[in-house]
């Protein structure tokens, strides 16, 4: 197996408390052994390795994990956008214009749409992608969907119950969703979701899909709290969710649960009992112009934070991770090292991966992401730059210089 070491590190945040909380190294270097980190520590202490990699005094930091992204899809919808920001607002609705683009479309050309979207990603520093379902809504093209996206991503969610089909009764998709669409989904997907909303699904509903995904084995996500106050996130968190994402609209009841689904986990070990990751997505929330979700009061009361990218036609439609940091630190009060750790980490806790042994969509075992950490997967990337903090200090500028997924080079 070939060693590499990337020496030279100027700046080296790894999210691992064992080898210093909350900060950063410096003088840094790191070896990389096959597809895992197998030493990280001081340059001067390095040891001898087949390869090396000259940091050149820059910054290194995990590779993002974006743990919430809708990329299979067609068309886009730039009029609603033109529209949006001529003063209409958002509504759920819009997304049967994307799915009447997506049943339309061949399977190359999802399959395509997604490959160029995830090549964008990785250009960004993703290494770890989330992706859901939910623009085909009918049993075969929810199948297509899941059976595409589990071939690219790292992770595949369902989202059959994203909203009800033009010209189909409300009961009867339902009845469909939690029935035979969830049967013939399953085996491509570790995660069911439901947009609990107005004008999407309700109280009712969102308890029916989140009943049966865990009955089918299934692990649960929720898109609550985005368009108004609702019960997304005290369903996510009385389901044990894994997340409940957006948040734009939070009650203290909300605040409460979520914060009290962590009482007692220590994020170092990942020893149960886990909570419920609370998911805020700021390019969203720009793009839709609402309310940039409450991220600095949800880390003040103690709940675990991700930031992802939303990335999608309709509401998000970029797979910017350092866009989302860059907003989290500028216009949601985080430090560069909360948002940092939200965007690797958090995501990775929010997806089941920060520990050892989780499982992909084509059934290979894999190492722990969101960390740089002796046995973890080398996942990480190189900026342009002496230090995380330019992430949000230079917003807007491509600083990703180089990338490894897996060991492996692929920017
Ligand atoms: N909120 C629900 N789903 C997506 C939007 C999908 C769309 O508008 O196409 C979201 O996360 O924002
Ligand atoms: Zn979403």
């Amino acid at each position: 197996m070939t060693s590499l070491l990337i020496d030279n590190i100027g700046e080296l945040t790894t999210n691992d408390d064992g080898v210093e909380v909350g900060g950063r190294l410096h003088n840094a270097a790191i070896v990389i052994e096959g597809e895992r980190v197998a030493w990280v520590g001081a340059a001067a202490n390095a040891p001898a390795t087949d390869e090396q990699f000259d940091a050149g005094g820059r910054a290194v930091l995990p590779g993002w994990v974006d743990s919430h992204t809708h990329m299979v899809f067609a068309g886009d919808r730039t009029a609603e956008f033109e529209a949006r920001m001529a003063g209409e607002t958002y509504a759920a609705g819009g997304i049967n214009v994307t799915v009447d683009a997506t049943r339309a479309a061949t399977d190359t050309a999802l399959s395509e749409n997604l490959a160029r979207l995830i090549a964008e990603a990785r250009r960004g520093g993703t290494t770890t992608i989330e992706t859901k379902t939910g623009y085909g809504l009918t049993v075969d093209d929810e199948v297509r969907a899941a059976r595409i996206a589990s071939e690219h991503v790292d992770a595949v969610t369902f989202l059959g119950a994203h909203v009800v089909p033009r010209g189909s009764d409300p009961t009867a998709y339902l009845d469909l969703v939690t029935g035979p669409m969830l049967a013939a989904v399953a085996p491509h997907v570790s995660a069911v979701d439901v947009f609990c909303e107005t004008g999407a699904f309700d109280e009712v509903a969102t308890r029916r899909v989140l009943e049966t995904a865990r009955a089918a084995g299934l692990a649960t996500r929720v898109h609550g709290n985005q368009l108004g106050h609702g019960p997304g996130a005290l369903l996510a968190v009385e389901y044990g969710s894994l997340s409940v994402d957006h948040l734009g609209f939070l009650s203290p009841a909300d605040f409460d649960a979520l914060a009290g689904s962590w009482s007692g986990w220590e994020a170092r070990s990942g020893s149960s009992p886990r909570g419920t990751v609370a998911t805020v997505l700021p390019a969203c929330d720009l793009s839709t112009r609402m309310p940039l979700a409450p991220a600095r009061e949800l880390l003040d009361a103690g709940v675990v934070l991700a930031i992802a990218s939303n990335c999608n036609p309709g509401t998000s439609y970029t797979s910017s991770m350092g866009f989302s940091v860059a907003t989290a630190v500028l216009q949601m009060g985080l430090t560069i090292t909360e948002a940092v750790r939200a965007a690797t980490l958090g995501g990775a806790i929010a997806l089941g991966m920060h520990m050892d042994g989780w499982i992909d969509p084509r059934g290979i075992t894999q190492a722990a992401v969101g960390r740089i950490a002796p046995g973890s997967r080398a996942d990480l990337q190189l900026l342009e730059a002496p230090s995380i903090t330019h992430l949000a200090y230079r917003p807007g500028m491509p600083l990703t210089s180089a990338v490894w997924r897996a060991g492996t080079r692929v920017m």
